[in-house]
């Protein structure tokens, strides 16, 4: 029996997440359907394929990853039918044992935010997931219906503070020292003293490329006492390896995700569980 994550609501998304990195292992795997996916899996670019591929991914990995983390985008190319099939891969895991991480990167004025929060982290919505991603830049204080929600239901958010991309930098980097990043990365810290000594529910994205950033903006990221969501691990050429020499002593609060790198080994089953174990047996190191 694999062992059962609790839902949300009687504990915060921080503990559960931990209890899950400290049974499993600290890996996300990203449900990420392109259509060059769907085309290799022998599946139509439609909403039936999209429900087959998703399905699929939840049944290989739900027993072995700490997480799962469908790409909202990818979902909503589909129009309706495809946030339909988001809602019941959504509705499927919430009765597994897997968390959910809704990739939406949502961000807008505190009016807005507080309707992306409603559909994300309400209990009852049909899009709740365990936790959501958010884009900090109209201000990390424009965040708030989320983070307070958030606290409020037992659900977490995790805060783009380092991406993966080349081009993040241009933005994340801006002011040397007193970086853009570091603003985030202190703003998640002060949000996590709400939860106490244990992990907080405030996470931050941090690629598994950045490379040497951390050491040249002199980020702390232990002190934010949230987990790190690490994308960049296979298709982008991340390694476990360099997981742990980017993230240093915050390495235990790193759970890497890796989507097409996983995702290439479908259709079956056997195939995606090989390829997820692998990269966890990698990650545990
Ligand atoms: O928030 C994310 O997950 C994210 C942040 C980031 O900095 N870089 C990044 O690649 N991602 C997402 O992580 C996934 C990476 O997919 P693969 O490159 O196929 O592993 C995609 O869904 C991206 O949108």
């Amino acid at each position: 029996m694999p062992e059962q994550v609790p839902a949300a609501g009687r504990e915060s998304f921080g503990s559960r997440l931990g209890a899950a990195m400290a049974a499993r292992g600290p890996l996300c795997v990203g449900i990420d359907p392109h259509p060059a996916l769907l085309q290799a899996w022998g599946l139509d670019d439609d909403a039936a394929g999209l429900r087959r591929f998703s399905l699929t991914v939840l049944e290989a990995v739900a027993s072995l990853a700490a997480a799962v983390k469908p790409q909202v985008a990818l979902y909503e190319r589909h129009g309706s039918a495809g946030m339909a099939v988001l809602e019941e891969l959504l509705a499927t895991a919430r009765d597994s044992s897997v968390l959910t991480i809704a990739d939406a990167k949502r961000g807008d004025i505190g009016s807005t935010m507080a309707a992306y929060a409603d559909a994300w982290l309400r209990d009852g919505s049909p899009l709740a997931a365990d936790a959501v991603t958010l884009s900090p830049y109209l201000g990390f204080e424009s965040l708030r219906p989320a983070l307070d929600l958030a606290a409020d239901t037992g659900r977490g958010v995790f805060v783009l503070a380092l991406t993966s991309n080349p081009e993040g930098a241009s933005v994340q980097h801006v002011g040397g020292r007193d970086s853009v990043a570091r603003r985030i990365t202190e703003s998640a810290a002060a949000e996590n003293a709400r939860y106490g000594g244990s992990l907080g529910s405030v996470g931050l994205v941090v690629g598994a490329t950045v490379g040497s950033a951390l050491t040249d903006l002199e980020l702390d990221l232990a002190s934010v006492r949230g987990p790190i969501l690490a994308p960049g691990l296979g298709a982008q050429g991340a390694t476990p390896a360099d997981l742990r020499a980017t993230f240093g002593t915050a390495y235990p609060l790193v759970l890497g995700t890796s989507s097409r790198g996983i995702l290439t080994a479908g259709p079956q089953v056997s195939g995606l569980r090989e390829a997820a174990l692998h990269t966890l047996d990698g990650l545990r190191g």
